[in-house]
């Protein structure tokens, strides 16, 4: 196994008996959170769903919140600010805006698994502020100047 990075959570009031997130497999690269409230995510609604923990991650790292792919297919429930950003300095509850991309309400019970975290390094960068940037073959070209869609 990888080394494991370790994160200090704090368990908020209303997430009192709530699994911490974890890996659902061995090989899993996120771990699945679960919601500490319950609520209906009427269609096209968005919500900031509790976790009812906080946490303290170590400085060079953050948290994604990514959506769960099963929610997205069969229900169209996804994170609109995917991956969500927890940054190594915010204290605060962990929440996870989800949005319901369906015609069907969803309904949440508390306890049940919404997203999933990821932990994972952050590379910072400074800014190097020049006149001319270096020719490429690529240019300014983007945005499907290689091909678009189809055959031709
Ligand atoms: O899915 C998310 C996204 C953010 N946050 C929290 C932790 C993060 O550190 C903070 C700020 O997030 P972000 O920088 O994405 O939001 P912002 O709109 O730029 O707010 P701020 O001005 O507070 O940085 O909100 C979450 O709990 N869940
Ligand atoms: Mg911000």
């Amino acid at each position: 196994m990888a080394d494991q990075v370790p994160v200090k959570i704090r368990r908020l009031p209303h997430g009192h008996g709530l699994p911490l997130p974890e890996y659902a497999t061995a090989g899993a690269a996120g771990m699945d959170v679960v919601s500490a409230e319950a609520l209906i995510l009427r269609p096209g609604m968005r919500h900031a769903v509790a976790t009812g923990f906080a946490v303290a991650i170590p400085a060079g790292y953050e948290i994604q919140v990514r959506p769960r792919s099963g929610l997205a297919l069969k229900h169209g429930i996804t994170v609109p600010n995917t991956p969500g950003t927890v940054d190594s300095d915010y204290r605060g509850e962990v929440k996870v805006i989800l949005i319901n991309h369906s015609t069907d309400n969803f309904p949440i019970a508390r306890g049940d698994r919404i997203a999933q975290l990821i932990v994972s390094p952050v590379t910072l960068a400074r800014w190097v502020e020049v006149e001319e940037l270096d020719d490429t073959a690529r240019g300014a070209g983007g945005f499907g100047s290689t091909g678009g869609h189809g055959a031709l």
